[in-house]
């Protein structure tokens, strides 16, 4: 639905070059929920104001819904940008408009008829769940209700692909997660394909099928949110596992174990220290759900150096867990 090839945005000024993105591939299957995640300055708000053309990027291609949306002009760029909805981190509303007022501004803009516009303003909040509050003024309304109007209003022009920038980074827990709920239940029910990015590991584990970790403008790694979690070495899985630093001692083997979906409900670790007559100690873990799958991450110490292992290490793997060695000087250390 996505498809983005080698985009480079390069921002200049005062003998100043900043590369916010840097040769991005990136594609977002239909119906998926995809997260970009990083730091403040990765780039993720300019890889995002490029998808939807709001920043004309230096390089690269911008496809949706197969359309290359850098070879559109005028009013085929307007219905394309159209079928691209956007929410922010600080909503955005007009404070002079009622909620109701604030979803039908985009449909004024488009010249749809009154009776059909109330009409869809009407189906619009009964789909955010503010029908109740369809007369307020946003500065009498909570933040999470404010983002509802957020997204309503960019649903208003029945899009395909909806961009998040930061959606929840201003709302407390509970709201948080009551608007991601929402935004998963729209993906589902709607069909929409949803791009957004975020600082927020937790934005990651609640809703995305599939996420980037972004820096320097770059990816240093995408794929499918479980394929991530068991990609040894992952950012990710580091930052939704959070480990306890560990040295391995002389003469044990330090591992980190991945397990997700099926391999979560067998009891590797009784069985390896049956199997093979070993004391497992496990040093930390952590088992999560990401994505509606069980995921988790244990740190585990077995005794004898790696190369004593290899039979251990090799019955983890085929029980369907990825293994990594943590200590160091391993050439096998995968
Ligand atoms: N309009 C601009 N002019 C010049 N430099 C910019 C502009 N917008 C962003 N940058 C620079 O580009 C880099 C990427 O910024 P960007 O806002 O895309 O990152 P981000 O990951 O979204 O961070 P944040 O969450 O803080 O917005 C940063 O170094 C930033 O200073």
């Amino acid at each position: 639905m996505i498809q983005i090839e080698k985009l480079r945005k390069v921002y200049r000024g005062r003998g100043r070059e900043v590369t916010a993105v840097d040769g991005v591939d990136l594609t977002v299957a239909e119906g998926e929920v995809f997260g970009v995640l990083g730091r403040s300055g990765a780039g993720k708000s300019t890889l995002l104001r490029c998808v939807n053309l709001l920043e004309r990027p230096d390089e690269g291609r911008v496809v949706i819904g197969g359309r290359d949306l850098l070879a559109l002009r005028g009013g085929e760029l307007r219905r394309a940008r159209q079928g691209i909805g956007m929410i922010h981190q600080h909503f955005g509303l007009l404070g002079s408009r009622t909620v109701a007022g604030n979803v039908a501004f985009p449909l004024e803009v488009m010249g749809v008829p009154r009776a059909e516009r109330a009409k869809r303003v009407a189906e619009l909040l009964e789909l955010v769940g503010l029908t109740e509050h369809a007369g307020a003024y946003p500065a009498r309304i909570s933040g999470g209700q404010k983002q509802r109007v957020g997204i309503a209003r960019a649903l208003a022009g029945r899009p395909r692909v909806l961009l998040s920038d930061e959606a929840t980074s201003s709302l407390d827990p509970e709201t948080t997660a009551s608007i991601l709920a929402l935004l998963r239940d729209l993906n589902r029910r709607l069909g929409l394909t949803v791009l957004l990015i975020t600082h927020e590991m937790d934005v990651v584990k609640r809703i995305c099928d599939s996420a980037a970790v972004m820096r320097d403008g770059r990816f240093t790694e995408s794929g499918p949110v479980p394929e991530l979690l068991a990609r040894p070495g992952s950012e990710l899985a580091r930052g939704l596992f959070p480990l306890p630093p560990a040295e391995p001692r002389d003469g044990s083997t330090l591992i980190e174990v991945t397990f997700t979906g099926g391999a979560t409900g067998e009891p590797f670790v009784s069985a390896l220290a049956r199997k093979y007559s070993v004391d497992v100690n496990i040093l930390g873990g952590a088992v999560e759900t990401v994505g509606g799958e069980r995921v988790g991450r244990l740190q585990l110490e077995l005794p004898g150096d790696p190369p004593q292992n290899a039979a251990q290490l090799a019955f983890l793997r085929e029980s369907g867990l990825a293994v990594e060695i943590k200590n160091p000087d391993r050439e096998d250390a995968r």
